[in-house]
């Protein structure tokens, strides 16, 4: 697929790259809950523990397709953000000038990958809270967009998802042929999804969604950004005034259903070769391609367990100094695709989950995050989550991760598991 290049959409009268912004950033009176401020049928978000950023608004909007993408991104975010004139009297992660961004996962992806500056943002962390107001500076607004009100959710809904592609007798059989090609020699693993469809009803207040995800996944990411909502607990990369941070996760098992069964299930994941080593190729991948960036970069001795409501998974932590002045953009697209979400080698197994999945995975474990002037932000791969289309359509996916010694019926099962977050949360 070729490069169609950024394309201007909202926002500014002709946003691109060259557009110039005005922004100030103020601290305020703690204004409580954030997502109150967003919009109720497109909200921009990015929270964890109670802390986080809402954007409100579009002050302007860029799209790339294509394998140079993230390249393209990154080098529109650098033009914008050394044109834009800052005011930030807060200065903290998530304050002055910030751009949340998704991305597809695939270069031929039908997708596009966004990023958008909210008009508004407002934020909190470390017990501060503040507004950043942004406008662009030629030909668009003359003065700051006015402070944004809390809005009460609208009614409550409730979506029903059922099986879109590779519904689960598909999804055993292409594990089963992966595992062939693994026996093969064709590759070390592969990431299989699966879809479940669905419809929201019109005008239905998306909050209420990202609202039961940040409260029943408090220690996740949960996201919103351009439709696409969910709770990760997978950080790609975090990069705050030359730290970087990572934690990669792979290898997952069901929660107990009492104390003893639930210690039984941490401890089988904790020991189980299979998960180690599916776990053991993600951490590799990650390392490699982010040494050449850093001047230092460790990562925790052994994998450890996290436990979700839902599950528990296998987990490394990465800890770094950037050495180069890369951007958290810059690495975002040496990272992507993990081989949490693609598999080893990357190339191979990329090409398998084309040929096996035969769907367009869209921004389904793609880049999702945050970027600042400074090139700082957080990152998360965007799992557990639901594209939310034109219309209301609803598309959610979830995956497993596939190994020589897979067996489909538990890859399905774990797939199951994975989808439960958004599907408590939407249905
Ligand atoms: C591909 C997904 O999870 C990845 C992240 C953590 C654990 C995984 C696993 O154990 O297979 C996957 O690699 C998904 O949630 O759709």
């Amino acid at each position: 697929m070729t490069f169609t290049g950024p394309i201007a959409t909202a926002g500014a009268a002709h946003p691109t790259a060259r557009t110039r912004l005005h922004v100030e950033t103020r601290g305020v009176v703690d204004p409580g809950a954030l997502l109150p401020l967003a919009d109720a049928t497109s909200p921009l978000a990015w929270l964890r523990e109670g802390e986080g950023i809402v954007g409100i608004g579009e002050a302007l909007r860029l799209e790339f397709r294509g394998p140079s993408r993230f390249a393209d991104a990154a080098d529109a975010w650098r033009s914008i953000a050394d044109l834009a004139e800052v005011a930030d009297a807060v200065d903290v992660p998530g304050s002055g000038l910030v751009a949340f961004a998704s991305f597809a996962f695939a270069d031929d992806s039908a997708s596009p990958s966004a990023l958008v500056v909210p008009a508004i943002v407002a934020g909190r962390r470390g017990g501060r809270a503040w507004i950043t107001r942004i406008r662009p500076i030629d030909g668009g607004a003359a003065s700051l967009p006015p402070l944004p009100h809390p809005t009460a959710f609208g009614a409550p809904w409730r979506v029903k998802l059922r099986d879109g592609a590779l519904p689960p007798s598909e999804y055993e059989a292409a594990v089963a042929e992966a595992v062939g090609r693994i026996e093969g020699g064709e590759f070390e693993k592969v990431v299989l999804a699966r879809e479940l469809r669905g419809r929201m009803p019109r005008g239905a207040d998306v909050r209420r969604l990202v609202s039961r995800l940040s409260t029943e996944y408090p220690e996740t990411w949960t996201f919103a950004v351009d439709g696409l909502v969910g709770a990760s607990p997978e950080t790609l990369v975090r990069v705050d005034r030359g730290g970087v941070s990572a934690r990669v996760l792979a290898g997952t098992a069901s929660r107990g259903v009492d104390t003893d069964g639930d210690h039984d299930a941490e401890l089988r994941l904790a020991t189980s070769t299979k998960d180690r080593d599916e776990h053991a190729f993600a951490v590799r991948s990650a390392i490699e391609t982010l040494r050449p960036h850093t001047s230092r970069l460790e990562a925790s001795a052994e994998p450890f367990t996290v436990r979700l409501p839902n599950l528990w998974h296998l987990a490394t932590d990465l800890d770094g100094t950037l050495g180069d002045g890369s951007t958290s953009l810059d690495l975002v697209a040496a990272m992507h695709p993990t081989a949490a979400v693609a598999g080893s080698p990357t190339d191979v197994a990329t090409a398998a989950i084309a040929d096996l999945e035969r769907f367009d995975r869209g921004r389904y474990a793609g880049p999702v995050g945050w970027i600042g002037a400074d090139g700082d932000g957080e990152w998360a791969i965007a799992l557990r989550c639901a594209q939310i289309g034109p219309g209301g359509t609803v598309r959610a996916h979830a995956g497993a991760g596939i190994v020589r010694d897979s067996v489909p019926g538990e890859e399905l099962a774990e797939s199951t598991i994975k989808f439960q977050a958004i599907v408590d949360a939407i249905g």
